[in-house]
């Protein structure tokens, strides 16, 4: 069911508290990728310019319920100031009667940024008492957070007990985005998965397999695959307990008619470091003692040609150890295909986001997801807490 959005309820002069993931990566007190702020700027921006009172509360790492003075969010608010190109308010709480106080001083298109909603205790623990504290702030709640919307939070669930509940411009792009690519795919529809979190990703591909016209596997992910064909593996990363699911699935694409790719060569390393001896195998000759790294050429030339003939494509996961050079080949040409397809292509997961920009192909790229957690689990067909909790049009 589509929920409402912020356009469809009335917003001048109401006080908003707008929850948005600020989770930006920051090094010696420096913001280093500041996309996830820039892409909540039209929210914020369509609210200053309705005139409403904007409150925007966000969390920041995982201080579990403690201050952590380095997880403060005020180089966030000096950042937002720059992009907005206006005065940020930051508060140094994210209730009470401070806050309060500073809330009751906003004038109509004023901005306001809480304090590291994750600060407090009940938070993370959904607590009803700090949600209806957070309600009480304001007349109107809006979640823009896509990524943090897999989370059963007080500020991104709980608060849509109190006051009414309305998705954020990003969010509903999120949805509309990742929505339109799972329910009503252009085809042929081209999944990629890679990356090292075998547990978590294999939920996705079972879902794929119901969708996707070729699944495409690379990186930590294809050695169990590898090993439950009967393939030795050397000391390449690999999951036990997922051996028979790995082969179900194989026998699932068949009975479906997915294509369902797995590397025919691969870079195998004696080490995990720029300086190792490297050499491509084919998947039979695996060497006992060194580690599957990244997908060969034959493996990359055979994606791309995949990706280059796909309407859709939905990438998640590297295909190999992209920060250590020698070992980003294959991600990079998975990437270089990306760009180039004329499909529309979808990257999602904080990796495969890094590795794109790392290459400079962001930009080529159709739509980059903020959601890394939160992106699998509506691949996985799960719903999102933040997103059940909004209210129906
Ligand atoms: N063959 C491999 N062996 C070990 N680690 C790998 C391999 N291929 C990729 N990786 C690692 O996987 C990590 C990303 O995995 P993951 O967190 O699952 O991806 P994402 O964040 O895009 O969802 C990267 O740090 C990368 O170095
Ligand atoms: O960065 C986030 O998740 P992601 O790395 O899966 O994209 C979100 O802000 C959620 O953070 P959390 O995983 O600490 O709940």
């Amino acid at each position: 069911m589509s929920k409402k959005s912020v356009r469809d309820v009335e917003v001048a002069g109401k006080r908003v508290f707008v929850r948005v993931d600020f989770n930006v990566p920051v090094e010696n007190g420096q913001i280093t990728d500041d996309t996830r702020i820039r892409e909540t700027l039209p929210t914020i921006k369509y609210l200053v310019e309705q005139g409403a009172k904007v409150i925007l509360a966000a969390h920041f790492g995982r201080p579990n319920g403690q201050v952590v003075e380095e997880l403060r969010l005020t180089p966030v608010a000096v950042k937002l100031a720059e992009l907005l190109g206006q005065n940020v308010f930051k508060a140094d709480q994210s209730v009470g009667e401070i806050v309060k106080a500073q809330v009751d001083a906003l004038e109509n298109g004023d901005v306001l940024l809480l304090e590291n909603v994750r600060f407090n205790e009940g938070e993370e623990k959904n607590d009803p008492e700090l949600a209806k504290a957070f309600a009480d702030l304001a007349d109107l709640f809006v979640n823009d957070a896509f990524g943090a919307a897999h989370r059963a939070h007080a500020s991104t669930s709980g608060i849509a007990a109190y006051i009414p509940a309305v998705s954020g411009l990003l969010m509903e792009k999120e949805l509309d985005v990742l929505g339109k690519a799972l329910n009503n795919p252009e085809r042929p529809f081209t999944a990629i998965v890679g990356g090292s979190k075998v547990k978590d990703k294999i939920a996705v591909i079972e879902n794929l397999l119901n969708i996707a016209d070729n699944v495409l596997i690379g990186g930590g992910l294809s050695y169990t695959f590898l090993k439950a064909q009967g393939y030795e593996i050397g000391k390449s990363l690999l999951d036990n307990s997922k051996l028979d699911l790995a082969l179900s699935f194989i026998a699932k694409a068949k009975e479906k008619g997915v294509n369902f790719l797995l590397p025919v060569d691969i870079v195998v390393t004696d080490k995990f470091s720029a300086d190792a001896n490297t050499q491509v195998v084919d998947i039979d000759s695996i060497p006992a003692d060194w580690e599957g790294i990244d997908i060969g050429p034959k493996t990359r030339a055979l994606y791309a040609d995949v990706i280059a003939k796909s309407k859709l494509v939905v990438w998640n996961g590297p295909m190999g150890v992209f920060e250590i050079e020698p070992f980003s080949h294959g991600t990079r040409a998975v990437a270089e295909a990306c760009a180039k397809t004329e499909g529309y292509t979808v990257i999602g997961g904080g990796d495969s986001a890094a590795a794109t920009e790392k290459f400079h192909l962001a930009e080529q790229m159709n739509h980059m997801s903020t959601g890394g957690g939160a992106s699998l689990e509506f691949m996985e067909g799960k719903a999102l807490p933040g997103v059940v909790a909004l209210n129906d049009k």
